[in-house]
């Protein structure tokens, strides 16, 4: 058996379709979606996500706003910027690209932004809202999965899904987000002090694997027929890897391929969470 893709180019470009319509509704009743980034620094990574964010909001018809400051840029100039974020209309929502250098506190730059503009669903009240199962803007990287998910029909409910690492961006939220009532599944969260991760993931229906260690999941460690999600970005040889081993396609039943699946869902889910709160502005 070959598993079958989760395309995430292809449901990101529906995805897409879906908000140039809805943006064009707003923007005839004179709202503008506006998304700003915050770069600090030059991390190509980094500059390459931010570009595509912005590629992105040109194909839908949300403006874009881009401030960039230096890797060596003070506390009191990351506040700033975030502080004149706060303050702009033209802004609706926008992010500080993660990560950000060693010397600038990530969870106090988070912090900063006004939770109603906080366009990655990271605010320690978005997060919070989340926790407290009251309407939240998500994070964009678990928010991406699920609707990915949702969108190939892989069941959800009842399922037994492992989450292999416990960062602030995917895997923590993720637990959150699929142990809610509407997607009621049982989550497992392996992390680096888990014994013995193999013996989780093989009774998974759904193994999401988000821990940075190239082709960490293999043939051997997934249940047959199981739908698997490659968060994992590394760079071996000049080559982005993922953190699953090829060999789990002859085994499993889907599997996100690696670019190509996670990344541009979390891209898409970006311009939903801006156009969501823009709809949201013009309802109240
Ligand atoms: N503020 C945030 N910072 C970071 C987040 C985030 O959600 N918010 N997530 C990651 C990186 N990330 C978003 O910024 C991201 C990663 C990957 C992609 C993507 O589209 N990847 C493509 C390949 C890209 C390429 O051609 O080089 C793919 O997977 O197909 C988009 C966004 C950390 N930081």
């Amino acid at each position: 058996m070959t598993a079958k893709a989760l395309d995430g180019k292809a449901t990101a470009r529906a995805i897409k379709d879906e908000l140039t319509t809805r943006v064009a509704m707003l923007r005839e009743r004179g709202i503008v979606p506006g998304l700003a980034t915050v770069l600090v620094g030059s991390d190509p990574a980094s500059q390459n996500y931010v570009r595509m964010k912005h590629r992105d909001c040109d194909e839908v018809g949300i403006a874009s706003i881009q401030v960039e400051l230096p890797a060596d840029a003070t506390a009191d100039q990351l506040r700033e910027a975030i502080e004149a974020l706060n303050a702009d209309p033209a802004c609706t929502g926008y992010i500080v690209q993660l990560p950000i250098p060693k010397h600038l506190d990530e969870n106090w730059a988070l912090g900063l932004i006004d939770p109603d503009k906080d366009a990655d669903g990271l605010h320690p009240i978005n997060l919070g809202r989340l926790v407290l199962n009251e309407p939240a803007t998500l994070p964009c990287t678990p928010r991406g999965i699920v609707e990915l998910l949702r969108r190939h029909d892989v069941p959800i409910r009842g399922a037994e899904v492992v989450v292999v690492g416990r960062g602030i961006t995917v895997g923590r939220p993720l637990g959150l987000i699929l142990t809610r009532r509407s997607e009621n599944a049982t989550v497992t969260l392996c992390h680096t002090g888990t014994r013995d991760v193999a013996d989780h993931t093989r009774r998974a229906d759904i193994v999401v694997a988000a821990a940075g260690v190239p082709h960490m999941i293999t043939a051997d460690m997934i249940r047959e027929g199981a739908a698997l999600v490659d968060v994992g970005v590394s760079r071996v040889d000049g080559k982005t890897t993922g953190d699953l081993a090829p060999d789990v396609w002859e085994k499993a039943a889907w599997v996100t391929p690696n670019p190509g699946g996670v990344g541009p869902m979390t891209r898409a889910m970006l311009l939903s969470n801006v156009v969501d709160r823009a709809e949201d502005l013009n309802a109240r």
